[in-house]
């Protein structure tokens, strides 16, 4: 901080500083420490600030009682609940009366009822009706309630069947930022951002470059630091298919779909500037906000470009790794994009999937096996859907036998679905990583990581890899189970032989 930063500050916040100094060491020892990276910085700040021991004294006498009004609400509720013996559903001229209701609470209790129901299906449960129209009930009203479009309610609730999906989107995530590393340390920079009041704390243990900021004094997207080019604001998940891309020093590496360069701005700290990045995107517009952003960041190892990524390798290939970050419905930002709920139709989950299949062969091809250090493709999307995830990538495994997947090197994250409703995918999906706003406090995400094994397609056709895909889909829905699944084994064994 200069010397007209300091002058600015208030007597309370001198004192404060003064205080933070003499910290100083013992902080820096807590930022440097792998294994108790957790530690509030500010935590301390506030112990030693009566206003602050006093905010905090009534937040906690507030929050005893929210508590104890929570526990009466709900000791009331579990009383009302024992009385309902069965939680009938409207029906006829009743039921569509109730399903435009606008009454929200009374939808509201309606989903609680329903999900209780169907927690307990035998005993309170319609069995005329069958769980089916519970269901059916459920997603309309999750509809109305959280106001999704039915298509999208229906979609994602099949995927989750919990409540907490939705729940999760009306609520911000944590804002996060990434140490820039080109140009300061985490602990440098968390040191300059609490002197400037604000809260934040390391991201997790596993990140080292990340921080989550509680609240500031200072907008954040605005300090000397930030034009400076020491952070960028990114939100958790994004970090992912960067880590799991795992760029080494020197390698040749393209970003096919790159703006606004978050993620670019990620590989070149990792490369430490050096090799060279290929930052691609098919939009000239946002490209703007990339140039921007990686000459505040100090990148200087990217050539920015501008192509469709399906032209790839046309334009360039041989790469050591490609991060395809491909575009998509955007189901795992909700929270950020709410027009998401009612705006995606059919028809985008069709139109979608076929350019990311399209981006996904291309970006294989572009990778050269014979790289000494890499030979690996990192697919991701910030969407939860299927159609535009594991679908993709069994489509990607299907059309290019000469890759397979492998550990995306993450250490958490829910594993991809290896079947679903009905369709049966690759067991190797189960290597693949999900994340989801109500499991993991971040973004809905999704990443894959290949690594190719030749440059050539092996010589089976690709038409008879299409007729041996078909079968695989068709075989789940006929007859001879023990002979189907032998078969379906031997086409697995040879789509997955290098
Ligand atoms: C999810 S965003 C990428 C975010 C970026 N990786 C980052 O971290 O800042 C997807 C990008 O794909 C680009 N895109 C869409 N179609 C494309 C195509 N056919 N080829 C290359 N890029 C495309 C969009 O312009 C958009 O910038």
């Amino acid at each position: 901080m200069g010397t007209s930063d300091s002058d600015e500050l208030s007597t309370d916040e001198m004192s404060l500083d003064d205080e933070e100094v003499e910290n100083n060491g013992k902080k820096a020892d807590l930022f440097d420490s792998t294994d108790d990276e957790s530690i509030n910085l500010t935590e301390k700040k506030g112990i030693k600030n009566t206003t602050e021991n006093t905010i905090v004294m009534r937040s906690e006498r507030l929050e005893a009682k929210q508590k104890h009004d929570a526990a009466l609400a709900e000791a009331e509720l579990q009383a009302n609940m024992k009385q309902t013996e069965m939680f009938v559903l409207p029906s006829g001229q009743e039921g569509e009366d109730e399903q435009t209701t606008t009454d929200l609470q009374v939808v509201h209790q309606r989903i609680q009822n329903i999900i209780r129901t169907l927690n307990n299906f035998k005993e309170l449960g319609d069995h005329e009706r069958g769980r089916a129209e519970y269901i059916s009930q459920l997603t309309k009203d999750v509809a109305i309630y959280y106001g999704y479009s039915e298509f999208m309610a229906e979609k994602l609730f099949h995927l989750f069947s919990a409540i907490e999906f939705f729940e999760a989107n009306e609520v911000a995530r944590p804002v996060t930022i990434r140490t820039n590393t080109i140009r300061t340390r985490r602990r440098d920079l968390a040191q300059a951002l609490v002197n400037r009041g604000v809260n934040l704390e390391p991201i997790g243990k596993w990140s080292k470059v990340g921080l989550t900021v509680f609240d500031s004094s200072v907008p954040i997207g605005a300090t000397p630091e930030y034009l400076a080019g020491h952070y960028i604001l990114q939100s958790a998940s994004s970090f992912l298919p960067v880590m799991a891309l795992a760029p080494q020093e020197n390698e040749k590496i393209l970003d096919m779909a790159a703006a606004p360069g978050g993620k670019t701005a990620y590989i070149s700290a990792l490369m430490k500037n050096s090799g060279m990045i290929f930052a691609n995107d098919a939009s000239k517009d946002r490209l703007k906000a990339l140039v921007a952003n990686i000459h505040r960041l100090g990148v200087r190892n990217s050539v920015v470009c501008n192509y469709d990524g399906r032209e790839f390798p046309g334009v360039i290939g041989g790469f050591d790794r490609v991060l395809l970050d491909a575009p998509c419905s955007g189901t795992g930002v909700i929270s950020k994009d709410p027009g998401v709920k009612i705006n995606k139709t059919e028809k985008d989950f069709m139109i979608l999937p076929h350019l990311q299949k399209q981006l996904i062969l291309a970006a294989i091809d572009s990778v050269d096996a014979k790289s000494p250090t890499g030979g690996y493709i990192v697919y991701s999307t910030c969407s939860v859907t299927i159609e535009e995830n594991e679908q993709v990538v069994f489509y990607a495994l299907k059309k290019r036998p000469n890759v397979k997947l492998v550990s995306t090197g993450l250490e958490f994250g829910r594993e991809g679905f290896t079947k679903y409703r009905g369709k049966i995918f690759s067991p190797a999906l189960s290597l693949t990583r999900r994340y989801y706003p109500h499991v993991h406090n971040m973004d809905g995400f999704f990443v894959a990581k290949f690594k190719k094994l030749s440059n050539k397609i092996p010589s089976t056709s690709t038409a008879k890899i299409i007729a041996e895909s078909e079968l695989w889909i068709k075989v789940d829905n006929s007859g001879d189970a023990g002979q189907l699944m032998k078969e379906r084994k031997e086409i697995f064994t040879r789509l997955m032989m290098p």
